[in-house]
């Protein structure tokens, strides 16, 4: 991670955890907004405007949180809008490089080898983890936002002056309800996952467990009644919230974060409902299982032969 600018030991995956060993992740510390006119965003923090060509997002496939900002942008339209760096999935001992493994981009915009490197050249005195997804400001040369839970929230309505935008993925009607499914979700599933894979205790990975299975099972129990999507007919951004943690499910989770009660295979609404989401316009190109499995498997904390799985093939 860095400390005041500098790279400062080899990556680790857990740089915190609570005194019962459960896993702590870090917030995010850059939380600009573009809005339609540059004005300040939700966070009273502004002045980047909705321009065409102006910003790039950068991503890892392997990310869950990355996906949800890729998702989003192509949900709504903006791939010709907003480009993309996709980074080198195998995570090495300074966090995300850029190239060398078929499908990851080189850094055309600043020569950078890694991701890091765009932190400090946003704040020389950066402190905390280099994470994807970051947003990048090509005018400015600096880091818009680093918290992909802002970047979908603001790429659902920034850009509707210059694009015709797909489905509002945050109903106003809905909002209190996303609100309260999200943090559910987040805590228990979309982290969960993580707190199990990267618990240092019995009693950690399995409070972490249990935590992963019921919200599943609860999930697999709302769509029982056949509805597309968690809230009925509407997509929204919640949908992307839980597409990303169940399209790595199988592949990931299951076998090296040992959440292994079930698949999700064997959850036949859920199932379907992660295929529908998979088939929707532009979804299918922001997912990558090759990434997903390298990546993951390359944990040397939690594999250190580096062996990835043969299966499971199809998800
Ligand atoms: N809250 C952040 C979390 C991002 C995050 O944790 N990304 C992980 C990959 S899934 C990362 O880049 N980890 C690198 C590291 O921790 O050094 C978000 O949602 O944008």
């Amino acid at each position: 991670m860095l400390v005041n600018g500098v790279w400062q030991e080899n990556w680790q995956p857990v740089q915190a955890k609570d005194e019962q060993g459960r896993f702590i992740r870090q917030t995010s510390p850059f939380r600009h907004w573009i809005t339609p006119d540059g004005a300040p965003g939700p966070n009273g923090e502004g002045g980047f405007k909705a321009e065409a060509g102006r910003y790039r997002l950068y991503v890892a496939y392997i990310c869950p949180w990355a996906s949800r900002a890729l998702m989003v942008r192509a949900l709504k339209g903006l791939k010709d809008v907003i480009d993309v760096t996709v980074v080198n999935p195998r995570l090495t001992d300074q966090g995300w490089r850029f190239g060398g493994y078929p499908g990851a981009d080189e850094d055309r915009l600043h020569g950078a080898r890694y991701l890091h490197e765009l932190y400090t050249s946003a704040d020389p005195r950066a402190s905390g983890r280099a994470t994807v997804p970051v947003l990048w400001d090509t005018r400015t040369g600096t880091i818009v936002n680093n918290e992909s839970a802002d970047i979908v929230r603001m790429l659902n309505g920034a850009f509707a002056g210059i694009k015709d935008q797909g489905p509002d993925l945050y109903p106003a009607d809905l909002a209190a309800e996303i609100d309260a499914l999200n943090a559910y979700l987040y805590t228990d599933l979309n982290n969960g996952v993580y707190q199990a894979g990267f618990a240092s205790s019995q009693q950690a990975y399995e409070e972490a467990y249990g935590k992963v299975f019921a919200a599943l099972d609860e999930m697999e129990a709302r769509l029982a009644d056949g509805r597309p999507y968690l809230f009925g007919e509407r997509l929204t951004e919640t949908d992307l919230r839980l597409f990303v943690t169940l399209v790595r499910f199988d592949a990931a989770y299951h076998g090296l974060f040992k959440c292994n009660r079930n698949t999700l295979r064997a959850m036949p609404n859920l199932h379907a409902y992660m295929h529908r989401i998979l088939a929707l316009d532009g979804i299918a190109e922001t997912v990558n299982l090759d990434h997903i499995q390298a990546g993951y498997y390359s944990i040397k904390a939690l594999n250190p032969t580096g062996i990835v799985p043969a299966g499971p093939g199809e998800i």
